[in-house]
C-alpha cells in the first residue's frame, strides 16, 4: 500500500481495530493513527474536529461501537448516539475535510425472518435497539458523505477483545455441559479477515464503488454448529445442547437468518472469501 496514505481509526482498540493494527504491524504498512475512546471519542464534535485538522486523513475507518446487543435494550440513548450520531460525526467531517469512511455495520439490521441469502437491496428492518441504531448509523452516513463505504458483516470473532468464540473457550474450560441455540444461522467472520478486505479496500481505492457491501465469512451455520466446531477444533471436552431460542431468553431479539450474499464485495473488488471454519481454525491457533 502507497506509504503516502493517511488513515485514521476510531475504535483502534476494540476487536476489530486490533485486528487491523495486528495486519498494520506485520505489514509494516505506514500512516495509520489507532484512537481509543478517550483520544478519539466520535461523540466529541470539538477533539474530531482537531483531529481531522492534525491528520488531514485520506481514509476514516470506523471501527467505534456500542456492541452489547442486550444491555443496548436498556440504554438505548447512549447507543443510539453512539452507533448514530457518532457515525454522523464523522461522516460530516469526512465529507468538509474530503476524506474516504469506511464504515461497519451488521447483518442484524435485518429482520430474518425468512431463510433467503439478503442482499444489499433487501429491506432493512431491525429488531433490535443495536440493530435499529447501526441502520440509523448508515443512514446518516449515507445521506451527509458520498465518499463511503458501509461493510456489513456478521458474527465477529478474533484473538482480540470479547466474543462468541472466547466466550465459549472460557465457558468450555469451566462447564461440563453447555446449552446452545441451534435456530439462529448466521455465518461467523474472523475480524483479521474482515480486516484485510478493510486494507484491500484502501489500497484499491476504487472511487466509482462506494456504496453498502455485505462480507462474512463463506458458508453457515447456527450457534450451535459454531460453538461445536470452536470445541473438536480446539479439543475441549464438552457436552454441547441444541436448544432452540425460547429456551435462552435474552433482553434483545435476534435475527433466526442472517446469511448475507456476498456477490457485490466478491465481484467489485475480486475477492475470494474463507470459508468460516477454514478461519475458525487460524483464530484458535492464534489463540492457543
Ligand atoms: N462484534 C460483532 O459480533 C459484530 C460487530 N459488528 C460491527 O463491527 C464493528 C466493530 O465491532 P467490534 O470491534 O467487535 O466491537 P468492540 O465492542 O470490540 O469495539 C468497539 C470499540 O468502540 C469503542 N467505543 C465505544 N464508544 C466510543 C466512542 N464514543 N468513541 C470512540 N470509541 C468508542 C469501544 O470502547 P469501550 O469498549 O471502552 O466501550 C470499543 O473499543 C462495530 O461497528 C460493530 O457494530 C458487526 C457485526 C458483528
Ligand atoms: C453464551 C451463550 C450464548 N448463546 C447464544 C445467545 C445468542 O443467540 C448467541 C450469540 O450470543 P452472543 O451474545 O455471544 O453474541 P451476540 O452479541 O448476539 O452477537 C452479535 O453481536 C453483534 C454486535 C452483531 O453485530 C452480530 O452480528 C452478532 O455477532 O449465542 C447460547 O445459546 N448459549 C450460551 O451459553
Amino acid at each position: 500500500m502507497s506509504n503516502k496514505k493517511k488513515v485514521i481509526v476510531f475504535g483502534g482498540i476494540g476487536q476489530l481495530g486490533q485486528c487491523l493494527s495486528k495486519l498494520t504491524t506485520s505489514g509494516n504498512l505506514q500512516g495509520f493513527v489507532f484512537l481509543d475512546e478517550f483520544e478519539g471519542n466520535i461523540l466529541d464534535l470539538k477533539v474530531l474536529k482537531a483531529l481531522f485538522l492534525k491528520e488531514s486523513p485520506d481514509f476514516v475507518i470506523n471501527c467505534a461501537a456500542y456492541t452489547a446487543v442486550d444491555k443496548a435494550e436498556d440504554e438505548p440513548e447512549l447507543c443510539g448516539k453512539i452507533n448514530s450520531t457518532g457515525a454522523g460525526n464523522l461522516a460530516r467531517l469526512c465529507a468538509e475535510f474530503q476524506a474516504t469512511l469506511i464504515h461497519i455495520s451488521t447483518d442484524f439490521v435485518f429482520e430474518g425472518e425468512v431463510p433467503v441469502l439478503l442482499k444489499e437491496t433487501d429491506v432493512a428492518q431491525p429488531i433490535s435497539v443495536y440493530g435499529k441504531t447501526k441502520l440509523q448509523g448508515e443512514l446518516e452516513i449515507a445521506s451527509h458523505l458520498e465518499a463511503h463505504y458501509i461493510l456489513r458483516t456478521s458474527w465477529l470473532y478474533s484473538e482480540f477483545a470479547g466474543n462468541f468464540v472466547k466466550t465459549m473457550l472460557k465457558l468450555g474450560a469451566e462447564r461440563e455441559e453447555l446449552r446452545i441455540i441451534v435456530d439462529q444461522v448466521g455465518t461467523p467472520t474472523y475480524g483479521v479477515d474482515l480486516a484485510a478486505v478493510i486494507l484491500k479496500l484502501i489500497s484499491m481505492d476504487h472511487k466509482t464503488a462506494y456504496g453498502t457491501y455485505h462480507y462474512s465469512n463463506e458458508g453457515l451455520c447456527s450457534w450451535y454448529d459454531f460453538a461445536k466446531a470452536i470445541f473438536e477444533i480446539s479439543e475441549t471436552e464438552v457436552r454441547v445442547h441444541p436448544i432452540p431460542t425460547s429456551a435462552y431468553p435474552t433482553k434483545a431479539r435476534r435475527p433466526a437468518f442472517s446469511v448475507m450474499d456476498k456477490t457485490k464485495i466478491k465481484t467489485t473488488f475480486n475477492l475470494e472469501i474463507p470459508y468460516w471454519r477454514d478461519s475458525l481454525v487460524k483464530c484458535i491457533h492464534a489463540i492457543k
